[in-house]
C-alpha cells in the first residue's frame, strides 16, 4: 500500500483560520487535537451519514460538526455515534442521529487514535469504545482518522501504551490468560482495566476490557487479530487494520494528510 502526502500546511496558520484567534507561540495536545478535528469537518457535506468518533479529538469533530449546522453551513446530515458519550455530545449539539439497523452504509466517519503506523493501521479503545468504533467504522465508505503527531509510531504497540482487547465478564482471567499466552513471545502482561478502586472498567456494552502490554513487535498483524478473535469470550480487539482511508496530522509543523491508495 502506499501512502501519499498529499498536503501540508502551518498548524498555526489553521488554527488561526478555525478559532479566528491570533497564532499561539506553543500549541498544546489539545490545540493540535482540535486543528485536525477542524480540518476533518472539511471533508463533511451536507446530506451525509456521519460515523461520530469518541474521545477527546473526536470530540472536537463533533463539535465542529454541531456548530456548522447551527450556522447552516450544513443540512440534513444523520450522526450515527460510537458510543453513548458521544451520543449524549450530538444530542446536546443537536445533531440528529440514528444507527446502522437504519442506516447500514455511512458516507463518513471521523474518529481519533491511540496510534497510527506509517500503513495507517490503528490502535484504538482507550477510551473504551473500539466495538462500536469498529462496527460503525467498518460500514462506512471513508474512514478519516484524526490525531497529533504524538500518535505516530513506528509499529503498533511502539508507543508503549496497551492493547485493549473487550472481553465478556464471564471468566475474564481465564481469557486474559489465554491472551498472555497468545503473545507470550512478545513478552506480553495482561491486566483488566480498572475504573477505580479495583472496580473494573466497564464499556457501554456491558463487556470489560484486558490491556496487553507488549515488550516487542507483534508479526503478523491480520494473524496475530484472527487468533485474538477465535478465543471464545473475546468480543473484539483495538487493532483497526486496513480501515482508515485517509490520518489527518497535526503538528507543531503543520498539518499533514495521507491517503491510503
Ligand atoms: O475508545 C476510544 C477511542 O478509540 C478513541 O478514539 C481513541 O482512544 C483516541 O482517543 P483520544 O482522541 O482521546 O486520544
Amino acid at each position: 500500500m502506499a501512502i501519499a502526502w498529499s498536503e501540508k500546511t502551518s498548524s498555526m496558520e489553521a488554527l488561526s483560520l478555525s478559532l479566528s484567534l491570533p497564532p499561539p507561540v506553543i500549541l498544546t495536545q489539545d490545540e493540535l487535537k482540535k486543528i485536525a478535528a477542524y480540518k476533518a469537518a472539511e471533508f463533511v457535506e451536507s446530506g451525509m451519514v456521519l460515523g461520530l468518533g469518541t474521545g477527546s479529538t473526536a470530540k472536537h469533530a463533533v463539535d465542529r460538526i454541531g456548530e456548522l449546522l447551527r450556522q447552516g453551513k450544513l443540512n440534513n446530515i444523520i450522526g450515527i455515534p460510537t458510543s453513548k458519550q458521544t451520543q449524549e455530545q450530538a444530542t446536546s449539539l443537536g445533531i440528529p442521529l440514528s444507527d446502522l439497523d437504519s442506516h447500514p452504509t455511512i458516507d463518513l466517519a471521523i474518529d481519533g487514535a491511540d496510534e497510527v503506523d506509517p500503513h495507517l493501521n490503528l490502535v484504538k479503545g482507550r477510551a473504551g469504545s473500539l466495538l462500536r468504533e469498529k462496527m460503525v467504522e467498518g460500514a462506512c465508505k471513508k474512514f478519516v482518522c484524526i490525531v497529533d503527531e504524538s500518535k505516530l509510531v513506528k509499529h503498533l504497540g511502539g508507543s508503549g501504551l496497551a492493547l485493549p482487547i473487550e472481553v465478556v465478564p464471564f471468566c475474564w482471567k481465564f481469557n486474559a490468560g489465554k491472551l498472555r499466552n497468545l503473545f507470550q513471545d512478545s513478552g506480553c502482561v495482561a491486566k483488566l482495566r480498572n475504573e477505580c478502586k479495583g472496580r473494573p472498567f466497564v464499556t457501554d456494552n456491558g463487556n470489560y476490557i484486558v490491556e496487553l502490554y507488549l515488550k516487542r513487535e507483534i508479526g503478523d498483524l491480520q494473524v496475530a487479530g484472527d487468533a485474538i478473535l477465535r478465543i471464545a469470550g473475546v468480543v473484539e480487539h483495538g487493532m483497526f487494520l486496513d480501515m482508515a482511508t485517509t490520518v489527518i496530522v497535526a503538528g507543531e509543523l503543520g498539518i499533514t494528510i495521507k491517503n491510503k491508495q
